[in-house]
């Protein structure tokens, strides 16, 4: 494989008498799609919330581009170089979409989020630059038309795509989406396909956890599939479509299958 992104090791959340997740691992090289998949409730959410400085984990090693670091905040964790989306999408709803790109870059400049807040000299000196890249964020994912738009009146698809320039902004070694597709009908779907298609050809790692199995299979490099918190298959989409115990997760009782 090329060079490591993350590298996660032996990955362990339990919630009470709940295990959610049990030594999850995954390696992920640069350039990769890497896919998250399983049934409801198995465990994906967690092992995101664990990597990107949400949950605590009770046991596990952490690698991004083979130096260690400690998911233990989420400013930590995006300044190491992983950015995310959310299930449920979080963006600034009263801000304009350009703002909400602008905020994703401040992750990366000297005066940082206060400095935007007090609007100090060095500041609006990098503000200018900012806004140019903002602006560009926002025709890369096709939503410049919106960027003088409250984030809260973009169509649902808009939103995600705005999440995903917000991400990008803070010029992530691994960029974390977390069901890109939820909510979205096909054409859209086909052009978050293309969107994500194009973030990889330009040097970008995704990882992704998607409910749609044909996105995965049509996108992902690699795939690991989680149930109950187990890591029951890893490989390449063909090799976890055809794994027995994969089949039987997805069709066994108590779960829906997506
Ligand atoms: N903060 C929490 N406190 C207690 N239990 C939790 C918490 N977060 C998740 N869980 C439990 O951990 C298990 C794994 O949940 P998780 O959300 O990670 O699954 P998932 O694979 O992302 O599911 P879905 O596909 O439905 O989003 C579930 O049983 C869930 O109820």
């Amino acid at each position: 494989m090329s060079e490591t992104v993350l590298k996660v090791q032996g990955v362990s959340k339990r919630f009470g008498g709940l295990q959610a997740l049990s030594e999850v691992g995954i390696t992920i090289g640069k350039g990769q799609v890497y896919g998250l998949i399983g049934p409801n409730g198995a465990g994906k959410t967690t092992f995101f919330n664990v990597i990107t400085g949400l949950y605590t984990p009770d046991g596990g090693t952490f690698e991004l581009g083979g130096a260690p670091y400690q998911p233990t905040t989420v400013h930590e964790v995006a300044k190491a170089g992983i950015a995310r989306t959310f299930q449920n999408i979080r963006l600034f709803a009263e801000m304009t979409a350009l703002e909400n790109v602008m905020v994703g870059r401040h992750v990366r400049t000297q005066s940082g989020i206060l400095g935007a807040i007090l609007r100090t000299g060095s500041f609006k000196a990098e503000e200018e630059a900012i806004r140019v890249r903002a602006r560009e964020l926002l025709d890369y994912v096709g939503i410049g038309a919106y960027a003088d738009f409250k984030a809260r009146t973009l169509s649902y698809g808009d939103q995600r795509r705005l999440e995903i320039a917000r991400a990008l902004a803070t010029d992530p070694r691994l960029i974390a989406l977390d069901e890109p597709a939820a909510g979205m009908n096909a054409t859209e779907k086909v052009v978050l396909r293309e969107l994500i298609d194009r973030i990889r050809k330009d040097g970008r790692t995704i990882l992704l956890i998607e409910h749609d199995v044909k996105l995965v299979m049509g996108l992902c490099d690699r795939v690991t599939v989680l149930d109950y918190g187990k890591q029951i298959a890893e490989g390449t989409p063909a090799e976890v479509q055809s794994n027995e115990k994969v089949i039987e997760a997805y069709l066994g009782a108590g779960h829906k299958p997506h």
